[in-house]
C-alpha cells in the first residue's frame, strides 16, 4: 500500500493573544488531515479560520502545539524537504531575472551552474515562457509573474505542493489558464508519478473545478474540519468547461449547504466584537 503523502494527526495551534494579556488564542484544534500522492485536495472556509496556519504545519514552518504530521509514513520534525510553498504574496526577487529567480531553490540545492540553468529553462518553457528568460519580475506581466513562482517550485521536483491562494490577485481569464496550467503539470503522465497538493483557496468554484477532494473548515477559534467532499466530476479538466457540468452545480449546492453557516458563524464573531471595539 501507498503511503500518504501527509498525515495531519490531532493538530492544534495556538498562538499568543493579541491583547497582551498573556492568553493563547487557539486557531485550529484536531485537525485530521490526509493527502494522498497524487491526489489534489483544496481546503476551503470563513476568513482567518486557520487555512494557512495548517498549510504552514505541513510546510513545517509551524510547529502545532499538539498533534503530529507525518510525511510519506515519516514524522516531520523540521522544514518538509519534500514539499514546494507557492504564496499568495509576490515572490520572487526583483534584482533577479526569470531565469535566475528559477535558479535558486536549484542553487541551493548544490547543482552545477549548467544544470540548474537547462532545468530552468525547460521550466520556463513548460510554463509558457521560452523567451523570457532575461526579464525581470517588473518587466512581466502579473500572470507572467506567478508562471516564473510555478517554475520555481516545480523546478524542485517536489512531491508534495502547498498553495496559498496562489492565484487570487490575477484576473479572471489569467486565473484560468494558470489553474488549467497548474492541473496539467501536477498530474501524473508516464515519466512521473503525479504531485500531491493541498491548495487553500476562498473560492468553491475555483475549489471544485481543480480538486478530487475539498475538505470545509469550521469557523474559529478552534476551526477543524467539519466536510470531506470528493469531487466526482471526469477528468482531465478545463476550469471554466467543467463548471457548466450539472454535477458541477449539484456538488457546488452540496458544499455550500455546511460552508454558508460557518461564514456566517464567522462573520457575526467578527461583527460582535468590533461592536465591543
Ligand atoms: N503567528 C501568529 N500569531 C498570532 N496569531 C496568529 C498567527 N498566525 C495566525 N494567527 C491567527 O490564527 C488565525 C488563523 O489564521 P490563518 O492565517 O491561518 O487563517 P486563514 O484561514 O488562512 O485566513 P484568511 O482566510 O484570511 O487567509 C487568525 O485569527 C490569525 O490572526
Amino acid at each position: 500500500m501507498t503511503l500518504p503523502a501527509l498525515q495531519i494527526r490531532d493538530v492544534a495551534c495556538k498562538f499568543p493573544a493579541t491583547d497582551d494579556s498573556g492568553s493563547f488564542y487557539t486557531a485550529i484544534e484536531q485537525v485530521n488531515l490526509d493527502l494522498q500522492a497524487n491526489e489534489f485536495v483544496s481546503i476551503v472556509g470563513p476568513t482567518g479560520c486557520g487555512k494557512s496556519t495548517i498549510l504552514n504545519v505541513a510546510a513545517g514552518l509551524i510547529r502545532p502545539s499538539c498533534g503530529s504530521v507525518e510525511v510519506f509514513g515519516k514524522k516531520l520534525n523540521s522544514l518538509n524537504s519534500d514539499a514546494g510553498y507557492m504564496f499568495q504574496s509576490n515572490t520572487l526577487m526583483p534584482w533577479r531575472n526569470a531565469l535566475q529567480n528559477v535558479c535558486l531553490g536549484l542553487e541551493y540545492q548544490g547543482r552545477s551552474k549548467l544544470e540548474t540553468q537547462s532545468i530552468a529553462r525547460d521550466w520556463l518553457k513548460r510554463v509558457g515562457l521560452g523567451g523570457f528568460e532575461d526579464r525581470y519580475p517588473h518587466q512581466l506581466s502579473g500572470g507572467m509573474q506567478k508562471r516564473v513562482a510555478l517554475a520555481q517550485t516545480l523546478a524542485l521536483e517536489p512531491k508534495i505542493i502547498l498553495m496559498d491562494e496562489p492565484f487570487s490577485a490575477l484576473d479572471l481569464q489569467t486565473r484560468q489558464l494558470m489553474e488549467n496550467e497548474v492541473l496539467n503539470l501536477c498530474q501524473a503522465t508516464s515519466t512521473d508519478a503525479g504531485k500531491a497538493v493541498l491548495f487553500i483557496t476562498h473560492d468553491l468554484d475555483e475549489a471544485i473545478a481543480m480538486s478530487d477532494r475539498v475538505i470545509v473548515m469550521s469557523a474559529g477559534p478552534g476551526s477543524r474540519p467539519i466536510g470531506n467532499f470528493t469531487i466526482d466530476l471526469p477528468k482531465p479538466r478545463d476550469v471554466a468547461e467543467i463548471k457548466t457540468n450539472p454535477r458541477f452545480y449539484e456538488i457546488y449546492n452540496e458544499i455550500w449547504q455546511v460552508l454558508r453557516d460557518e461564514v456566517l458563524r464567522s462573520y457575526a464573531k467578527q461583527k460582535l466584537k468590533m461592536e465591543v471595539i
